[in-house]
Parts: C-alpha cells; structure tokens; sequence
C-alpha cells in the first residue's frame, strides 16, 4: 500500500504556476525529500497534502484512498510542521506541546509528554518558556508539534533552514530517529546535503515541476560523469578566459570552478597545460565525486543555492 499517491496536481496563482501538473508516490516508512530551490512550488504541494491550501485539480490518494479533502480522518494520521510555527512565547514548552495536543482533541499523558520531549532533546527545557529558546530549540519543538497525534505520516516544511551546521545535525538526527520507527516522511528542503542525509528518494522541482526523481545515487549516476576536479584561480577574469577554453567547466563562484569529467588524469593534464600556456596558475585542486548539486546544475544550468 502506498502512504501518498498524487497525480498531475495543478495550482495556480494566476499567471504563476506555483504546482504544475506533478504525480508522484511515497511509500510507507519511505523518507522522500522535495528538493529546489526558492519558490519551485515545494510548500504549495505539501499545504495542499496537508489540507491547508485548495488544489486547482489533480487526484490525491491517502492509503490507497482516493481523498477530495483533507478530512478529519486523515489528519488524524498526518503530523503536520509548517515552515514556520507561531508559538505563544509565555507558554511552556510543555504547555506548548499540550496545546498541540488538544487541537487534535488529544491529551497527552505524563509518559507521551517525556518522551516527546526527550526525543527532540528538550526534556531540560520542558518547563522553559517558549521565549527563552534558542533557534534551533524552537525548531526542534516545531518538530514536535508535527508528532502529538502520533502520526503514520510526517510533513516537514524546510526543518533545518535558517539553524547552524550543529542545529542542524541534531534535528538530522531526530527525522533519522523519526525513520526508524517506521515513519513515512515527506520533507522539503533547499539543502542538498540534507536531501542526500535523509531520503530514500529525491524529487528535484523547479518552477512548479518535477524534473528528476529517483535515489541521490540514481540521480547521481544519470550524470554520467565519474568525477568532479575542482581548483581555484586567483584571478576572475582568468578563469573566465579559461572558461572559454575549457569544454564543461563551470564557474562556481567568482574563483572557483568545476570541470567534469570520466577520465581525471588526462583531464587535469589537460588542464594544466592549457593553463601553463596561458601564463597563470590553479590552486587547490580537489577531486569530488558528482552531487545533488551538479544534478540541478546540470538540469537547470542554475545553482541550488542561488
Ligand atoms: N498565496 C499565494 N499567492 C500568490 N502566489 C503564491 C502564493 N503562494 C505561493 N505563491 C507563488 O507560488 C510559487 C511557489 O511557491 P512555494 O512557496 O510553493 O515555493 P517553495 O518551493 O516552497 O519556496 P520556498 O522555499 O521559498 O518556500 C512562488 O512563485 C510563489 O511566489
């Protein structure tokens, strides 16, 4: 049984087409990460599988149930994280998850309550006030709104964006917790680290489509490429000559460039004479394999992190 099936799922705003016509499934207990960048349409498609926001058309299918809304009984299988949660900053922390609780009619008992806070770290915070955290506090009790109902089925709406690399890592840890237990887990990311961190599948969108699916090593490989040399250049205006020399390089910031390739010996030889030639020098050459990043890249020709 599938946990979501969505097929060829439309909104518009008017000129904008922020959904255009996607269809995908996520499995159950499968972690399935919406990959772009900003305003590709990702929060749009999870608040319309969330119920908050009305489709255009397109089918949606909950467990194997084709569903017209949202109803009662499917939020009560859904845990929902928005992108951004509005607490009250004199409630508890505890106080807070109670709250939560009651909007879906629930009480959480004393043991419900530990562990919920224990999960997410917080349980030294517990009777802090919600004002007195810090960033990644506040999301990680963000995280556990979206787990009161105890739910089969878990949205995150971008759950790391804004934290430090250390923030970061701890709520990594939490979804990864979270994926053990079984849960099924549709996130939305713009961080291609997170994706490659977490998902079992990748869906890369861009202006309101899907472009590319499939496991990161998948997406990787239809690349093609086995690596990536990658070097730096002291001079802007260098590497932009060398650009031009060059077949497949591609300027990642103003002195750094990445050249791929399937054969790097000859290819750094390449390299290096042509740039002797010229009269200047690289510097810190590294070698990668291919990313996320280079997928978008190369399905775009734009960076994910633009
Ligand atoms: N309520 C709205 N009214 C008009 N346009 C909207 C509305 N919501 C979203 N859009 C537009 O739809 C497009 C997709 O937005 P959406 O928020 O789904 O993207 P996103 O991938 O989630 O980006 P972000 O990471 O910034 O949240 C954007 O062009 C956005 O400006």
């Amino acid at each position: 049984m599938k946990a979501i099936i969505v097929k060829n799922l439309k909104k518009y705003y008017g000129a904008v087409k922020a959904v255009d016509d996607i269809s995908f499934d996520v499995n159950q207990g499968e972690v399935v990460a919406l990959l772009g960048p900003n305003g590709a349409g990702k929060t749009t498609t999870i608040e319309i599988l969330e119920g908050l926001r009305k489709k255009d058309s397109g089918e949606i299918y909950y467990f194997d149930r084709k569903v017209d809304h949202i109803d009662k009984e499917i939020k009560k299988r859904i845990g929902v994280q928005l992108q951004k949660t509005a607490f009250f900053e004199y409630l508890t922390v505890q106080e807070t998850v109670e709250l939560f609780a009651g909007l879906y009619d629930m009480k959480v008992d004393k043991k419900t309550l530990k562990n919920l806070v224990e999960l997410v770290s917080l349980g030294e915070k517990a009777k802090s006030r919600v004002k007195n955290l810090s960033g990644g506090q506040l999301q990680r009790l963000a995280l556990i709104t979206a787990l009161v109902n105890e739910p089969e089925i878990i949205f995150l709406d971008e759950p790391t964006t804004g934290l430090d690399p250390q923030a970061r890592r701890y709520v990594w840890q939490i979804i990864e917790t979270l994926k053990k237990q079984g849960k099924t887990i549709l996130l939305t990311t713009h961080y291609m680290e997170e994706a490659e961190r977490l998902a079992d599948r990748v869906l890369i969108m861009d202006h309101g489509k899907i472009i590319a699916s499939g496991t990161v090593w998948q997406l990787v490989e239809s690349l093609n490429m086995d690596s990536y040399i990658e070097f730096t250049v002291d001079d802007a205006e260098k590497i932009a000559e060398l650009r031009k020399e060059i077949d497949g390089m591609e300027i990642l910031e103003e002195q750094r460039a990445a050249l791929a390739t399937n054969d790097v010996e000859e290819t750094i030889q390449v390299l290096l004479n042509r740039v002797k030639q010229m009269g200047f020098q690289i510097d810190n050459i590294t070698i990668r394999r291919p990313n996320l990043e280079d997928v978008f890249l190369h399905l775009t020709g734009r960076y994910l992190r633009d």
